[in-house]
């Protein structure tokens, strides 16, 4: 009798789910952050799925064109929705995060607006805050040019100040000072703040933001001196392509002086420049509070891969059937697993270390607004380096669940490509990851020659004062062997700068070592979190015994990953390793009945999954089946280029063969 092994999969969801060896609306309470988080999400979740403006399942079959338009209809709608509903800012942010299309919004609401509040004046607030609330002008983010865009102080867009009129000329020097890059200036933007070399009275002071409009608010032409468009077409098909990222010249535009953002240093009527008491990083402080989102977006993105993987993993069966039974789940292959539970438990660790940069961003802000600038050190190497590691390693995690799933991950209805071409800029955007971990070294660097001083380091960077203790002892495998293998580094590093003929060729010639020092100290910081996480008050039966599994998942995963800097550093011992990887098996024996369940955690709607093979319902042979017979090609039986192309051809060969 023939088997519906259709029927079979979703009953095996059925019983990982039953199987699970805790509770899943506790654990969804643990990972949302409270009651309020999972019930708000779950509504505006609800609210997008049920919508069909929002579809996005063929998606990645529009045309550039139309990607772009489906992208201004859904967010026209979004906003519709937002007002009709009257939706708060946490509603609002949270629907947009389900609508799930890159596009001109994330710009305006995530970069333009931040600029403003971070570096206007209160009165350039009340001017410009208003009017991009409601919408009345969109604005982007327009700092990269052609030729720079790690090197912020090598810009050379110039805004020049002329007394006669006081205004700010804006201009393009070169063709390697086209603005490129920024989301939304392409086509939506009818406003940006600008980064350009302030000049005035002659001299050059360095880079600042200016308010410009870029656009007509009639017929959204661009106005006279403005040349603008989109840069082309990116990697991978649906994707970042929605977004319109765009080039941008100034030919001698003309601004009123007081669009110069005038928090951190104005220029007077006469001309004069006068510097503000703030420290001038302020200027990069929008970028901060990117980073920071970028973190916590890097858990949402791992934990959608994975929700995929694990899922479909429980559903796939490949060999070891007997006698004629059911084959094995490729979920049980302790390879899979191996490959497969790190990345779990690398999602539940950026989740947690990414709320605890959000509490961090939250408190450097408010120190600064009564001008305690202490920490905004620690929240520059924070945000820089969890934004590199965290994005990095997402990335790979993509690509990796993606052959978990094997030849079906290929395509494009399992969700996973899309995903990852639009992932994969996460490590650059906003900081290439390499020069983002350099700054976290040059920190690291600073703190490692205060030492000596006596200064004692603060932050997390306080492990650093025990440096006796540290660089002696012999670990146990836990914190401590963490802190000894990112301290020992950071010093060997400043040993060996020491011994160059000067600071910045040592820093030069041991950078790739440093970039390896800055990401143990990272991962340090990660593995801290977690462990802070776990010894916290956590409800639920079960929750707290699976977190404990994954964050000590997450913290051998790691070690046995750079395993080599630990047994380099004498932190550990290849005996302590070797136990660390058993120990490590064993883990993920115990993960194994829970895998699916904690994914179920993560309360990702079907449409935000976007994948047929992460199906919560399981049936992923039928919608797999149904999905390919939607694609275009499958419009006619005979393709369009037969007779052009094939039946010459064929005919042809009928030919030859009958001579
Ligand atoms: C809800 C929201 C959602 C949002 C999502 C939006 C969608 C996302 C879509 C994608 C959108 C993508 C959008 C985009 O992509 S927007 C474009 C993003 N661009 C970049 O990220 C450029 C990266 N480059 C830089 O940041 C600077 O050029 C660096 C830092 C590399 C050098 O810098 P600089 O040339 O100045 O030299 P310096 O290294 O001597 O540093 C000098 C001093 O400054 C300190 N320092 C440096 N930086 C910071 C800082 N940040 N806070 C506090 N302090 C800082 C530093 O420690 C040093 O201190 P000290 O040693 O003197 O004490
Ligand atoms: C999808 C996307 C969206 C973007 N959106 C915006 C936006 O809205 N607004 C905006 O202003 N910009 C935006 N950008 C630009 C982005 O911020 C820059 O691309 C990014 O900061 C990297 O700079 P770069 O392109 O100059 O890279 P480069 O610095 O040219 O990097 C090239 C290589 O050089 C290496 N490198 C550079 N400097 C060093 C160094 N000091 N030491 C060692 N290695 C180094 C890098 O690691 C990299 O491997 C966006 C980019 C992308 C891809």
């Amino acid at each position: 009798m023939a088997v519906d092994h259709a029927a079979a999969e979703v009953d095996h969801l059925a019983a990982e789910r039953a199987a699970a060896r805790f509770d899943v609306e506790a654990m969804k309470i643990a990972w949302a952050g409270s009651r309020h988080a999972v019930d708000v999400a779950d509504r505006m979740a609800r609210l997008v799925a049920s919508d069909p403006v929002f579809r996005k399942d063929n998606r990645t079959m529009l045309s550039r064109k139309d990607l772009f338009k489906d992208t201004l209809r859904k967010a026209a709608h979004a906003w519709k929705r937002i007002v009709e509903l009257r939706l708060t800012e946490e509603e609002a942010s949270l629907l947009r995060q389900y609508v799930d299309q890159p596009g001109y919004v994330d710009l305006h609401w995530g970069m333009f607006v931040p600029a403003i509040k971070g570096q206007g004046t209160e009165e350039q607030q009340k001017k410009w805050l208003p009017l991009a609330y409601k919408f009345q002008i969109i604005g982007c983010y327009a700092q990269t040019e052609l030729g720079h865009g790690s090197n912020v102080q090598g810009l050379e867009t110039t805004a020049t100040f002329d007394p006669m009129t006081d205004e700010f000329v804006i201009h393009s020097p070169t063709l390697t000072s086209s603005k490129w890059w920024p989301g939304g200036l392409g086509k939506a933007s009818t406003h940006a703040v600008v980064y350009a070399r302030l000049i005035t009275e002659g001299k050059d002071y360095g880079i600042h933001g200016f308010i410009v409009q870029l656009r007509s608010l009639e017929d959204h032409s661009p106005l006279p001196g403005v040349t603008l468009g989109d840069i082309g077409g990116k990697f991978g098909s649906g994707a970042y392509n929605s977004m319109d990222n765009g080039v941008l010249r100034f030919d001698h535009v003309r601004i009123p002086r007081d669009q110069m953002l005038m928090r951190l240093s104005q220029v007077t009527r006469e001309g004069k420049y006068v510097q503000s008491d703030v420290p001038k990083q302020l200027l990069y402080g929008t970028m901060v509070y990117v980073r920071q989102s970028i973190v916590a977006d890097a858990s949402k993105a791992l934990s959608r891969a994975v929700c995929i993987a694990v899922r479909y993993s429980a559903i796939r069966k490949q060999f070891g059937s007997q006698d004629g039974g059911p084959e094995t789940q490729v979920l049980n292959y302790r390879t899979q697993q191996s490959r497969l539970f790190p990345l779990l438990a690398s999602a539940y660790a950026f989740r947690f270390v990414g709320d605890w940069l959000n509490w961090l961003y939250t408190d450097v802000t408010q120190k600064l607004e009564v001008k305690d600038y202490s920490t905004l050190q620690e929240a520059h190497a924070c945000t820089a380096g969890l934004k590199a590691v965290t994005t990095s390693a997402t990335a790979d995690a993509i690509e990796e669940c993606r052959k978990l799933c094997g030849g079906h991950g290929y395509l494009n209805s399992s969700g996973l490509p899309e995903l990852f071409a639009v992932y994969v800029p996460a490590c650059t955007y906003e900081g290439d990851n390499v020069v983002l971990l350099l700054q976290v070294a040059r920190i690291l660097m600073k703190t490692v020659s205060q030492l000596t001083s006596g200064k004692q380091p603060v932050g997390t960077m306080a492990y650093m004062g025990k440096v006796q203790h540290l660089m002696q002892s012999k670990c146990a495998v836990k914190t401590e062997a963490f802190e000894a293998r990112a301290l020992r580094m950071a010093v060997n590093c400043a040993q060996n700068i020491g011994q160059a003929s000067n600071q910045e060729e040592g820093f030069y010639e041991r950078s790739p070592d440093l970039l390896e020092a800055a990401v143990a100290h990272i991962q340090l910081i990660i593995v801290t979190k977690f462990i802070e996480k776990v010894h916290q008050d956590i409800p639920g039966h079960g929750v707290k015994e699976q977190l404990q599994n994954l964050c000590n998942v997450y913290a051998l995963y790691t070690l046995h990953k750079h395993l080599g800097d630990f047994l380099a550093t004498g932190s550990l011992t290849p005996k302590q390793g070797a136990l660390a990887n058993e120990q490590l098996g064993k883990l993920y024996a115990q993960v194994r009945p829970n895998a699916v369940a904690l994914v179920d955690a993560f309360n990702y709607t079907d449409h935000y999954l976007g994948s047929v093979l992460g199906r919560y319902d399981g049936n992923v042979y039928p919608a797999l089946y149904e999905e390919a017979w939607k694609d275009p090609l499958n419009e006619t039986v005979v393709p369009e280029g037969y007779h052009e192309y094939l039946r010459p051809l064929l005919k042809q060969q009928l030919k030859l063969s009958r001579l």
